[in-house]
């Protein structure tokens, strides 16, 4: 028996001329939250539909609970919430979640479902009436409806206010305290940063990095200057912006790029350096730069 919900080996899919995927490696182990970062267009939904048997490697392997995830039996404990998701309008909340449940051996109660993804309220609501935000934590409890081993949400909280998102976020750490394994997308380093403890970071079909959300942070080393004031044009700034009035200055050198400041003799003030968020590791992995195979890792 494997002891990994799911895997990739060398996965590979064309579209075409463009290489969505090129030999991606991959293993999710039981009981862990794995965040998949990456920008537009990096491969993460093509991984996704790859390893939940929506489409097949053009080569490669993939395995969902040891075996091929086209096969029915190996979906059995698979819940996925897709990007977009298409619920019938006429039918009631309470109704959708049964008839889902229904199709598997051990669901959960659907109250509890219900409640725990903040929908008890809207129960009798037909699902053609719902906001977008409310259609989307259904889709996320449809993911949950078989109690499964992996869950697979494709930008869960796309579209949600920050209370949703709370709640959300809330009912995937309490189903992964549970035992599900959580793999999830997300635009939001936030979400990522706050619900996964490991992450992959995916560019042009390829994964940049795997590991601890720590480890991936202290790989890239930045940290960011903020100051306010006439800057010159400074060496060792790996990206700049202007916030609020004052300049961020992302750096793999801080003590440097403040030196190089005090030096210029230019008038600055309100000077903090502080280290690196999920945001500027990702910007850092993923600008040109660093778009080669020297950052390519996995976990051993
Ligand atoms: N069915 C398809 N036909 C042709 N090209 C496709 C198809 N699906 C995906 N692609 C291309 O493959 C690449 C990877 O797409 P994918 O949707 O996996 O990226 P993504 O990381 O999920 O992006 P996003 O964050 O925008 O959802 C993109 O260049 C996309 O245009």
């Amino acid at each position: 028996m494997t002891r990994y919900q799911a895997r990739a080996i060398g996965a590979s899919r064309r579209f075409g001329s463009l290489n969505a995927l090129d030999g991606i490696d991959l293993d999710i182990s039981a009981g862990e939250i794995l965040g998949l970062l990456g920008p537009n267009g990096a491969g993460k939904t093509t991984l996704l539909n790859l390893l939940t048997g929506l489409r097949a490697p053009d080569s490669g392997r993939v395995e969902l609970f040891g075996g091929d995830p086209r096969q029915p039996r190996n979906r059995q404990r698979l819940g996925t919430t897709p990007q977009e998701t298409g619920l019938p309008d006429t039918l009631r909340v309470a109704e959708i979640v049964e008839f889902v449940a229904k199709h598997y051996p051990k669901p959960l109660p659907v109250d509890e479902l219900l409640e725990r993804f903040g929908l008890s309220e809207l129960a009798r609501e037909q699902a053609g009436s719902l906001s977008g935000g409310q259609q989307r934590r259904l889709s996320a409890a449809l993911a949950f409806a078989g109690d499964p081993g992996l869950v697979v949400l494709d930008e869960p909280t796309t579209g949600l206010d920050v209370a949703a998102r709370d709640s959300l976020w809330e009912a995937l750490r309490h189903h992964n305290r549970r035992g599900t394994t959580v793999l999830l997308t997300s635009h939001y380093l936030a979400e990522v940063e706050a619900l996964a403890e490991r992450i992959v970071v995916m560019d042009r079909g390829r994964v940049l990095a795997d590991g601890p959300q720590r480890e991936i942070k202290s790989r890239v080393r930045t940290s960011t200057v903020t100051v306010r004031g006439e800057l010159p044009e400074l060496p060792g700034v790996v990206r700049s912006e202007l916030r609020d009035g004052a300049h961020r200055l992302l750096t793999h050198d801080s003590d440097r790029l403040v030196r190089d400041l005090v030096r210029s003799g230019v008038d600055f003030e309100d000077l903090t350096v502080t280290g690196t968020s999920l945001e500027e590791a990702f910007t850092a992995l993923t600008s040109t730069g660093n778009r080669t195979d020297e950052t390519a890792g996995r976990r051993a």
